[in-house]
């Protein structure tokens, strides 16, 4: 393995991380603001988020925050009073939706306690036409081969990551506007043989996104559950609202009434679910981990040893692979089971590429990626890839 780089930092300008802190960040303020008729209190809480995140420092929580002790651990001590650009990007990020929702007082006592801020835009994403059309498209999909199917089902949740719900049998054919192939990595041959239809295999499917990601996670995992790919499955989802969309309990009942009221395959599917639920096949966990600002290399001991006992963990969406690789600018041909050797159990990611972290690339394809869109394939999203260390 070539030496380990630096972790990200967000302090070059005009660098993607730079962006994030710099734009990405009040663009949410802003969003939030706007979400709820929130009082003056929380607007005031959301200037002061403005001005720490953009001008300021680090400033630990409060005494009394219920996970400060926690914060303490995964190194708010040791960043305090640094600016947010100086510290691991991954750090601020996770630190600034935090603070965020210390603003809008989601852990306080009060009339917001447990209000989600990005509610609204979760909502307005699952009951929007586009997702009845998509659900649709899965009553042709049961004209296809089981094998069609499946694949299908493994790209729908893959480029769900995109927030583009689409059962596109051709999503590995087609091309991206530069002429590149949309794959960048296809280790999906892999990921089936981890997974045959014994009917025994566990599968942990650690998920990012709500919405338009979460319906083909949970169809994809419906489908695994009939054809006794697998006999179980944990769904770990994030303890409280985090990088906007991310899916918490709540959006996994909502993403599940979503497709329990829907006709057809999509409904069939959603009452799969429903019933594995409640005897307990299916299963869903928030560990406070999945918001943690760190690399999976530094998981805590009780999820280590949940994920060594599943057959295979799926990672998806792009945090989590900055998360399980380590959020360095690796060179690009860097094996990506070199880079996940420290995680327990056979592992996949399924990813679009949306910051500039990347391993496991051939020199070829790296090259040709180069050759027509210079290093925007990194950071566009129109690219993904599907990754397995067994
Ligand atoms: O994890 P996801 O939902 O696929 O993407 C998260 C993301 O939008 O947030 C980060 C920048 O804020 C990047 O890693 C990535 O672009």
């Amino acid at each position: 393995m070539p030496a380990t780089p630096p972790v990200l930092l967000a302090n070059e300008p005009g660098s993607f991380p730079h962006g994030v802190l710099a734009e990405r960040h009040p663009a949410i303020i802003r969003q939030v603001r706007e979400a709820f008729p929130y009082g003056p209190e929380r607007h005031r809480a959301l200037d002061a988020l403005l001005a720490s995140c953009t001008e300021g420092v680090v400033e630990p929580l409060p005494a009394d925050a219920h996970d400060a002790g926690r914060w303490a651990a995964w190194g708010a001590g040791e960043f305090a009073g640094r600016s947010w650009f100086d510290v691991p990007w991954l750090w601020s990020e996770s630190w600034f939706y935090r603070r965020l929702l210390h603003a809008v007082g989601y852990f306080t006592p009060g009339p917001w306690q447990g209000i989600d801020p990005f509610r609204p835009s979760k909502s307005a994403e699952l009951d929007a036409p586009g997702t009845d059309q998509e659900l649709g498209a899965l009553d042709a999909l049961a004209e296809r081969s089981p094998d069609e199917r499946e694949r299908a089902l493994l790209h729908g949740s893959l480029w769900g990551n995109r927030a583009d719900l689409g059962f596109r049998l051709s999503a590995a054919d087609g091309d991206t506007p530069s002429g590149t192939p949309p794959l960048v990595a296809d280790d999906s041959e892999a990921l089936w043989a981890l997974l045959p239809p014994t009917g025994t295999a566990t599968l942990c499917l650690i998920a990012d996104n709500a919405g338009r990601e979460l319906v083909p996670d949970l169809l994809l995992v419906a489908h695994l559950l009939t054809r006794r790919r697998i006999g179980r499955a944990v769904l770990h989802v994030k303890p409280y609202p985090y990088y906007v969309s991310d899916a918490t309990h709540a959006d996994v009942l909502d993403a599940l009434r979503r497709l329990t009221s829907a006709p057809g395959a999509a409904g069939a599917h959603g009452r799969t679910l429903w019933s594995a639920l409640t005897d307990g096949r299916l299963v869903v966990r928030a560990h406070p981990f999945s918001c943690a600002p760190l690399p999976y290399a530094d998981m805590p001991g009780d999820l280590r040893e949940e994920l060594a006992g599943a057959t295979l963990t799926v990672l998806k969406g792009d945090l989590n692979y900055r998360r399980l690789v380590g959020d360095r600018r690796w060179p690009p041909t860097t094996p990506f089971a070199d880079v996940t050797a420290a995680f327990p159990g056979p592992v996949a990611a399924l990813r679009t590429l949306k910051s500039d972290v990347i391993t496991g690339l051939d020199a070829a394809t790296e090259a040709a990626l180069v050759a027509a869109e210079g290093q925007k394939w990194r950071t566009s999203g129109t690219h993904a890839l599907i990754q397995v260390r067994g």
